[in-house]
């Protein structure tokens, strides 16, 4: 598998790879490259050295050794920007209780949902909870994701959310990924805490994140606001002890009603509002404002066979970025094939390919705060590209369930 190995010993990818061509609006030249035309892409040292038309190669980089492109299909590695990676056991029994009737809130409700996979995670090893998310990782990888989110949210206590974040430590380690680990300790409230959700909150910002904080484990903090979680009040108290620690936040926001969640978030400069199928013209004024991207997320969508899209249009219109992920989690996203979301990005929420392409690297690249290092082939950049058999990227959002056989550069490695 692709990560088994460290990444210390796979074959460095510096060299020339040509011929390439090169999806548009996915690179930066530095010299400048006729549609369709095959180009070049330079790496030295493990970082973009140069990209242009392979007629202009600089001398200065003929010496390096030269790797065959086949002239196939170049786009920068996919980001995956939210996930819930590391979790224990599975929930196929309330797939099966959804297609016989209940409802997502109904289950959450009743104790299953989210409080489900809490009980099964907290029960586990941090070993284990490696080992089980380990092959969703290959799979993500496999297909050539080159930076991926992964959230807590399933511990739910200070010694819970730890062992999750050191499992994402440690899975970008083993894997030689970049992976950013978001603290969502305000993810559902913790049975012992039933009936005091302040209480609850006020642990989070006290003392888990901090803690957590201090530890280095946390890149970003996210909350799940919305009726069967938090309130819009106790989002606001999550955030501002992000921002007292620096961190940059992030919202589960409008999922399964309109919360105003999404405007809130803005006005504190997160980096992402996601799921948002309830977003207010509102909450998209706010988002426009701060620059704040829409992570749409359809695997969820179409697994709890929701009827409310988010309004594509209206973002579209006030040019909210807008970034698609797998939102991988046992409850309402079991899948782990981000070309598939990109499909149903399309086919289910409207977008076109270009958006649904950019949505699983630029924009998911800036709703992680990446976007200087990952989602775009560019010169000084460490080198994170994929090379598609396909003459068309449209074929990327095309083919359903089919993964094709690619050429992966992660972080200046050959990787497959
Ligand atoms: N909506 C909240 N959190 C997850 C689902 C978590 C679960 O059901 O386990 C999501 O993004 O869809
Ligand atoms: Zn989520």
């Amino acid at each position: 598998m692709p990560c088994s190995a460290p990444l210390a010993t796979l074959p460095p990818a510096d060299g020339c790879w040509q011929p390439v061509t090169l999806a548009p609006d996915m690179y930066q030249a530095d010299a400048a490259i006729d549609a369709g035309a095959l180009a070049c892409i330079v790496v030295d040292q493990g970082r973009i050295a140069w990209i242009g038309p392979q007629a202009v190669l600089p001398a200065c980089h003929a010496r390096l050794p030269r790797h065959e492109g086949r002239g196939r299909l170049a786009t920068p590695g996919l980001v995956d920007c939210h996930t819930h990676l590391v979790y224990g056991g599975q929930r196929a029994h309330e797939f099966a209780l959804r297609i016989a009737g209940a409802s997502y809130e109904e289950i959450a409700r009743a104790g299953g949902g989210i409080l489900s996979t809490v009980a099964a995670t907290r029960a586990a090893s941090e070993d284990e909870l490696l080992a089980q998310a380990l092959p969703r990782l290959q799979q993500l990888l496999a297909e050539g994701v080159c930076a991926i989110e992964i959230k807590s949210g399933y511990g739910l206590s200070l010694v819970h959310e730890r062992r999750q974040l050191r499992v994402a430590r440690r899975l970008g380690q083993l894997c030689g990924v970049t992976v950013r680990s978001t603290f969502l300790g305000a993810h559902a409230l913790p049975p012992e805490y039933a009936g005091r959700s302040q209480a609850y909150i006020d642990l989070v910002c006290s003392h888990m994140l901090p803690a957590l904080a201090a530890e280095g484990l946390v890149d970003a903090v996210d909350v799940f606001c919305e009726r069967i979680a938090f309130s819009l009040a106790e989002t606001e108290q999550v955030f501002h002890a992000a921002r007292q620690l620096g961190l940059p936040i992030k919202l589960h926001a409008e999922q399964l009603s309109n919360m105003e969640g999404a405007a809130l978030a803005a006005r504190h400069g997160a980096l992402s509002c996601d799921h948002v199928e309830h977003l207010s013209a509102n909450g998209i004024a706010a988002m426009r404002a701060a620059g704040t991207v829409a992570v749409l997320l359809p695997g969820a969508f179409y697994t709890l066979r929701d009827t409310r899209r988010p309004p594509i249009a209206a973002l579209r219109a006030a040019g909210v970025p807008m970034a698609v992920s797998t939102d991988h989690n046992p409850g309402s996203s079991p899948c782990l094939s981000l070309l598939l979301m990109a499909n149903m990005a399309c086919t289910l929420f409207g977008l076109t390919v270009p958006e649904a392409l950019a949505g699983i690297t630029r924009h998911a690249a800036r709703a992680l705060g990446l976007q200087d290092t990952h989602g775009l082939i560019a010169s000084g950049r460490p080198a994170n590209f994929v090379l598609w058999p396909v003459q068309d990227g449209a074929e990327l959002a095309y083919w359903l369930g089919q993964r094709p056989a690619c050429t992966i550069v992660r972080q200046g490695r050959i990787a497959a």
